[in-house]
């Protein structure tokens, strides 16, 4: 697997060489986003706009209600935007795509399918080939370190296996922008610690592009390339940081100075807007 990964990495660098200037994995320009009207008119996201290389690891931070899921769900096509573009690989984003796999809060596996075939459930529905999905499903199984559970049924996982069943889920198709909303937020500190650590090295094997949402400042600083910090009401980007730490980060970085600076710098910036907040995560600023 890890020579296959490899091997696609090497092409994907080769044909961007040849193809001239780099088109963005993402790009998001003076994205606007109103639920609602007159009155009731609620601004989720007010002239977002931010570019994102192919192969970042991108973190977006922010309080509840500014705007996170609604920029998500603007990428996957789920919704379009009031105003503004988005493209993808340099295509705008019309309507859900196959480029784009989604990793949610809550891992959503169906409970009557084994774990191999929650995996697969990408390659049923989109009708692709069976023994090249059942292969690449089990590569990715063991990729997330769950190899010898394919015939397990989620029931009999953790909440942190699950949650890496629906990372290879999410990669199994190979979609090369990876969207995870909150993926760890339902996990206790330590597997949330883990997944952390296995997120890292799953995202440098698969050269994948990922855009993670988070509530947790340490989180996004030991995940991300770059961290996006947004303010609520309207949802606006306030700055974009990069952070660098150098790669591969284990969890001893997170004492650094560097990475308190990090962290206090966004909370500084987040400061005004999480006083009040009463979403039950203030503890992960
Ligand atoms: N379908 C909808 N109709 C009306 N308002 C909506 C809708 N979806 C989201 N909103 C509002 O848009 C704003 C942004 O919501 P969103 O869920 O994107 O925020 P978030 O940053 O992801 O929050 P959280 O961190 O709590 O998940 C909020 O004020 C929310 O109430």
């Amino acid at each position: 697997m890890a020579s296959v990964i490899a091997s696609e990495l090497v092409t994907r660098a080769t044909a961007a060489q040849a193809a001239g200037p780099p088109v963005s994995a993402l790009s998001v320009q003076n994205v606007s986003m109103v639920f609602n009207r007159g009155a009731a008119a609620v601004h989720a996201l007010d002239q977002v706009s931010m570019e994102v290389r192919d192969g970042e690891f991108i973190a977006i931070v922010g309080p509840s209600g500014c705007g996170k899921s609604t920029l998500i769900k603007l990428v996957s096509g789920l919704r379009p935007p009031t105003a503004g573009r988005l493209a993808v690989h340099g295509r705008q984003v019309m309507k859900p795509r196959g480029d784009v796999g989604i990793v949610f809060q809550s891992p959503v596996l169906l409970p009557w399918r084994t774990i191999l075939d929650n995996v697969m459930l990408p390659i049923d529905v989109l009708k692709q080939d069976q023994a090249a999905g059942r292969e690449r499903a089990l590569d990715l199984l063991k990729l997330v370190g769950l190899g010898g559970f394919e015939k397990a049924y989620p029931n009999e996982l953790s909440g942190g296996m699950q949650q890496r069943a629906a990372i290879a889920r999410a990669l199994v198709y190979d979609a090369p922008l990876l969207l995870m909303d909150e993926p760890f937020g339902a996990l206790d500190a330590l597997t949330r610690e883990q997944m952390n650590s296995e997120l890292q090295r799953i995202w440098s094997a698969s050269g994948k592009t990922v855009i993670f949402i988070t509530h947790s400042i340490p989180e996004a600083v030991f995940l991300a390339d770059r961290i996006v910090v947004m303010s609520p009401r309207p949802g606006r980007v306030l700055k974009v940081i990069d952070n660098p730490i150098p790669r591969m980060r284990t969890l001893d970085d997170m004492l650094r100075p560097e990475f308190g600076t990090l962290v206090r710098e966004i909370r500084g910036l987040l400061g005004s807007y999480v006083a009040g907040e009463s979403n039950g995560s203030s503890s992960d600023w």
